[in-house]
């Protein structure tokens, strides 16, 4: 479908975008889009029975053989929208003697790769195909690549680099990919050129057949998507979930609750502690810091009140944090505290960018990782709530952020705490989601489960404990924790090579001081809790068992439709009863409406 570059028919014939709304209107299956049965059952497997709405628009379009740009919120389903029917017509194309793959998926991040690896290995398993996936990342050697590339894959996963250096070392001959290639995926694309990959993506594009389907998905539209529609698409259908005019809904998805807290800068501990203390937020809580010493402040910091979670940051070896996803993913433990820092110019020279001297690679080998995404495309899975501990740099990165909860079907929250500092970010955040204070369901109110007086009693032993945490204590743990994770990461290579089922070995919410937590401060006594506090507290229970969120096993499965309305965070105020300010349900559209998550073990 698409021409190369140089192709007068460059930046001509787009199709008008395609209203999905209306395209909506009647409920579709994955039968009715025209999925082959094998696909279908394996996605039964998975306990995905419905198509969401860019599924439902995108996948029989691309069966059709259309180039499509497809552009949904964060969490819409939008790796099955291109994925399945990508198999699909895999499974129909005649066999021949290929010498490069017939399909190549790009993304940005290493992360990424893998769980794309990941979900196409999994469909291809349970539909029983013989089709070849290989992932393919520039941190492994040349000999490496020939391998995997001399097994003849039908698709590759890989980064734009990666392809670029597999061409210019010539273990991808030009003129197999032009005999070969019939469909090329850009995922994230626009992250793709933020990434630095404009110039590894232009190696490619002249190599690219004109009968070549070309895709490209993200969650938001930028000057980059265009410029990569430009450059690989030229009749292309755009798909945009749901119709650009309404700038919120475009972004968030309708089915996560934001709020926000005020307080200090010297008191972000504090709340935290409270809000998890108290219970007053639903597992699995995915924390969000400017700063890896602040991740590893606050996790020696709940560490101390018995609260265990792991950290994950681009410091940290590339097997360490695949295998924390896991764990988390799996349910292993409950509080992630993760540092999204954005690519910097001292870690540009770690990344996959090729033309990297090698040296400075050896050398920055353990420093930051430029290709470490944590927020986006990455799939937590079922993080009920986001939290903010900083407020995060950008408008955009606070939509990533909140976009690894509530993700296809499922619901989410997000709190954000707000210091007077972050005050001017924050007003920058509300005003770029069309935050309308005369429309409730337009704002993001302040969180009504916790008190002043609820945090309050905790001030006392927070604050002894916040002291205790010094600068020396934070760089010291932050050193071990790399030490551990090097050495585990090294054991995971080795074992994992030849163990692939042993994941659960390792533990990453491993304590980092070596005093055990003091008995006292690991439960709340009674006569520090209000009984508002008690109440709130009570009433999130009661949702968390009322949505099957009580233990991990019932995490992995289904959660009842009719139960979503009994979330406090809809109904509960700490005033008393009275129904939160910005009613959940006002919110919930036809899209949000549904609560069966998809919960799938990766093996
Ligand atoms: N039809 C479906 N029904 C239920 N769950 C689904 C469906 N399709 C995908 N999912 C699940 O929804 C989650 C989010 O999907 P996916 O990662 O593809 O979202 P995305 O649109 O790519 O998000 P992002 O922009 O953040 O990368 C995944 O766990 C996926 O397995």
């Amino acid at each position: 479908m698409a021409e190369t570059t140089n192709s007068p028919m460059a930046e001509t014939m787009e199709k008008p975008p395609k209203d999905i709304e209306s395209e909506d209107e009647e409920e579709q299956t994955f039968e009715s889009l025209g999925l082959d049965g094998r696909l279908i059952r394996a996605l039964n497997k998975k306990k995905i029975d419905k198509p969401t709405p860019i599924q439902q628009v995108a996948i029989p379009l691309i069966l059709q053989g259309k180039d499509v740009v497809a552009r949904a919120k964060t969490g819409s389903g939008k790796t099955f929208a291109y994925l399945l029917p990508l198999l699909q017509k895999l499974f129909t194309l005649e066999p021949k003697n290929k010498l490069a793959p017939s399909a190549i998926v790009l993304v940005p991040t290493r992360e990424l790769s893998q769980q794309v690896y990941t979900e196409v290995s999994s469909l291809i398993e349970l539909c029983r195909v013989p089709l070849k996936v290989v992932q393919l990342t520039s941190s492994m050697p040349a000999p490496d690549w020939r391998t995997a590339l001399a097994a003849l894959p039908e698709i590759l996963v890989t980064t734009p680099a990666c392809v670029k250096k597999c061409l210019s070392d010539g273990v991808l001959q030009p003129t197999s990919i032009d005999e070969s290639l019939e469909i090329l995926v850009l995922d994230e694309a626009d992250l793709l050129l933020s990434y630095g990959y404009e110039g590894d993506i232009k190696a490619l594009t002249p190599h690219i057949p004109k009968r070549c389907q070309c895709l490209l998905m993200s969650a938001t539209s930028s000057d980059d998507v265009e410029k990569l529609k430009k450059l690989i698409l030229h009749n292309s259908y755009i798909l945009t979930l749901p119709e650009v005019g309404d700038i919120k809904d475009e972004v968030i998805p309708k089915n996560v609750q934001q709020f926000w807290i005020s307080c200090s800068a010297r008191d972000k501990l504090l709340y935290i502690l409270s809000l998890l203390k108290l219970e007053l937020i639903q597992k699995k809580v995915l924390i969000f810091t400017n700063t890896i010493d602040m991740g590893f402040r606050l996790k020696l910091f709940l560490e101390k009140f018995g609260i265990r979670s792991a950290v994950l940051n681009s410091e940290l070896p590339q097997n360490s944090r695949l295998h924390i996803l896991e764990e988390f993913n799996a349910g292993l433990f409950d509080y992630l505290i993760a540092t999204d820092t954005s690519k910097s110019k001292e870690n540009e020279d770690n990344g996959e960018s090729s033309i990297e001297p090698k040296k400075s690679r050896k050398h920055a080998k353990h420093k930051a990782d430029s290709e470490f995404g944590v927020v986006r495309g990455i799939d937590f899975k079922n993080v009920h709530t986001v939290v903010n501990l900083d407020m995060p740099q950008s408008a955009e990165g606070y939509v990533h952020r909140i976009g690894r909860t509530g993700r296809a079907y499922s619901t989410g929250a997000s709190i954000s705490l707000v210091s007077p500092d972050e005050m001017t970010i924050f007003e920058e955040i509300k005003s770029f989601l069309g935050d309308d204070e005369k429309d409730d369901s337009n704002s993001i109110p302040p969180f009504p489960l916790l008190t002043k007086n609820a945090v309050e009693s905790l001030r006392y032993r927070a604050e002894d404990v916040a002291k205790s945490v010094t600068k020396i204590a934070v760089r010291e743990s932050r050193a071990q924790d790399l030490r551990n994770e090097i050495l585990n990461s090294e054991k995971l290579k080795a074992h994992f090579e030849v163990n692939p089922r042993d994941l659960d070995l390792l533990k990453h919410d491993k304590a980092l001081s070596k005093k055990p937590p003091a008995p006292h401060l690991r439960d709340v006594p009674d006569y520090l809790l209000d009984a508002t506090t008690k109440e709130a507290s009570k009433t999130v229970k009661l949702a968390r068992a009322a949505m099957g969120n009580t233990n991990p096993a019932r995490r992995h499965g289904f959660k009842r439709k009719s139960k979503k309305n009994k979330d406090p965070l809809k109904t509960f105020t700490a005033e008393g009863h009275k129904r939160a300010r910005r009613g959940g349900m006002k919110r919930e559209g036809k899209d949000g409406n549904g609560n069966h998550r998809q919960k799938k073990r990766k093996t």
